[in-house]
């Protein structure tokens, strides 16, 4: 048929052209909208990774910038991708649909796909890393009492470091949390978040916000719902009413009469177990492992937090002095030696290696740092990743570098220890959040050291970097924390002189509240120590022992 010969046929084509403009408006509307959406937040990590980039040392040793990060690599990202792939596919569309009824010799410009693996050398975060970030944040909450509100305007510790998070960060964060069972900090991070989003929308639907994305309203209604059933009412009513402010439409979701009757239910009687709900209680919980609920645990919060200190007459006999160690180099050059307990003796040497050398360790180990691992089971000889000790190490031989041999002949000469028994040098690194649950350092099952080496007798721990804020080593039984001071060396003894362990010397690496904090460890053997430091002629080791409390 053709059009041209009548006017009856023309009205077809004004019909075709009314659908399709109406189609490609639509279209384009649509896609305008998501576009804008786009431009918006993109503008504002835009200007994020602007600040980020201009003092990137800064930036990357704050856990609310590090988990931010992560989130936006691990999560935001592809959600960008694939609404910008939304917009992709509706205005290509309109072109294909062109290029079918008349099939085109032209390269169509929206067939090309956005495609993130046409890039080389671009590194992700896992879930782990995300969940890990989460946790991170968490531990420094609690270990160092800080306040929600505060964490998430980017303030830690009274100091503001960073930019806010968004309400969308602390529900995520929230939501995670969920995800990873830790139930109390869910609840005050979702809190967080809708008051953030409070702030952001004062009143139903202000229009001064553009309205959330469906996805995250989608993820509110998923929590609110899980809380519902976790029985966590009042946090889940207030979310859902949040939602329903945003988008009242969705009321739809929330009818009578579905599985689970809310918010009705959750309005009017709060503590009714309908059966429903006493089905959906049967999913406890899960509690914090029983150590971290323990006093010891929470003793050992409050020495990483500073507030306890050894009693006066403790302190009344430590001294800062100069040692001249053990050899000759020692009275030309004479160690600067503060004491923090005399028995078990704890000590530090300062000043032991300068900041070109620390800086050089730290180089020379980055390139082999790994996963820190811890026993599995003790006795099992296996070892795993653990939330126990978060950080990455590498061991390095002594050969490795006349500066590492530095480090070992300078501990010997100070300590008056024999060196020949040592394990190779243990550098490691804590990024924020990172730390070391208390710990004791001598092995209790002999089968995880060299009978002809013996124990680990004593630790040197190096300082390579200062830490703003946190990781200090804390000795919770002895009642205080060493803060790091670069170039310094902490020094103590794990046995008695008898041999046996000094339960007494359980230590920890504090969280890093700010910054990175390196180390590198000696551990020094007893088989050689014979005159260095000779055995008691009686047993002194029943004074510790009340302090071998966990085992
Ligand atoms: O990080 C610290 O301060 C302590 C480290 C430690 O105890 C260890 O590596 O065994
Ligand atoms: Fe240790």
């Amino acid at each position: 048929t053709d059009y041209f010969s009548s006017i009856s046929g023309l009205e077809h084509l004004l019909n075709t052209e009314h659908i399709l403009l109406q189609d490609l408006s639509a279209q384009v509307k649509a896609s305008r909208t998501l576009l804008q959406q786009l431009e918006l937040e993109l503008s504002s990590i835009e200007l994020e990774h602007a600040s980020a980039a201009g003092d990137t040392d800064n930036y990357l040793t704050n856990p609310i910038n590090v988990y931010r990060l992560m989130k936006r690599l691990h999560t935001d990202w592809f959600n960008f991708e694939q609404r910008a792939h939304i917009v992709n596919s509706q205005l290509r569309k309109f072109v294909c649909r062109c290029c079918l009824i008349e099939p085109s010799p032209y390269i169509c410009l929206f067939n090309i796909d956005f495609n993130i693996t046409q890039y080389h050398d671009l590194h992700f975060p896992s879930q782990e890393d995300v969940d890990g970030a989460a946790l991170a944040l968490v531990r420094l909450q609690s270990t160092y009492k800080l306040d929600v509100a505060q964490v998430a305007a980017g303030i830690l510790n009274g100091i503001k470091y960073g930019t806010d998070m968004s309400w969308q960060d602390c529900f995520v964060l929230g939501q995670q949390l969920f995800e990873l069972e830790d139930y109390n900090n869910t609840k005050v991070w979702l809190r967080e978040s809708m008051e953030r989003l409070q702030r952001l929308h004062p009143q139903k639907q202000t229009t001064a916000a553009p309205p959330p994305e469906p996805t995250i309203l989608n993820s509110m209604e998923m929590v609110a719902k899980s809380l519902f059933q976790m029985g966590d009412f009042d946090t889940a009513y207030e979310l859902s009413q949040r939602v329903l402010e945003l988008d009242p439409a969705r009321k739809r979701n929330w009818q009578p009469g579905s599985k689970v009757d809310w918010p009705a239910a959750a309005q009017s009687g709060r503590t009714e177990t309908t059966e429903t709900s006493t089905q959906l209680w049967v999913e406890q919980p899960k509690q914090p492992a029983d150590y971290q609920l323990s006093e010891e645990f929470a003793h050992y919060e409050k020495v990483c937090r500073g507030e306890v200190q050894p009693t006066p007459a403790k302190q009344r006999q430590l001294r800062c002095r100069y040692s001249r160690g053990t050899q000759a180099f020692g009275l030309l050059a004479p160690h600067k030696l503060e004491e923090y307990s005399l028995e078990p003796l704890v000590l530090s040497y300062h000043d032991m290696l300068p900041a070109s050398s620390l800086a050089q360790l730290r180089q020379m180990a980055t390139p082999h740092m790994k996963r820190s691992t811890v026993n599995s089971v003790p006795g099992a000889g296996q070892r795993q990743k653990s939330a126990f000790r978060v950080s990455k190490n590498a061991w390095l031989p002594y050969s490795t570098h006349p500066l590492m041999q530095r480090m070992l002949r300078d501990v010997g000469a100070a300590s008056g220890l024999d060196m020949t028994y040592c394990e190779q040098l243990q550098v490691a690194n804590y990024g924020v959040g990172g730390h070391y649950e208390p710990h004791w350092d001598f092995f209790r099952n002999a089968q995880h050291y060299p009978p002809e080496e013996g124990n680990r007798m004593a630790t040197a721990i190096f300082y390579l970097s200062e830490v703003e804020q946190g990781g200090a080593t804390a000795f919770p039984f002895l009642d205080f924390a060493v803060r790091p001071q670069q170039g310094s060396v902490l020094f103590w003894y794990n046995l008695h002189r008898s041999s046996d362990m000094d339960f007494r010397t359980k230590h920890a690496g504090c969280p890093v509240l700010k910054g990175s904090k390196w180390i590198a460890n000696i551990w020094i053997h007893e088989a050689t120590q014979t005159f260095a430091r000779p055995c008691d002629l009686y047993r002194d080791n029943e004074i510790s022992l009340e302090y071998q409390t966990i085992k």
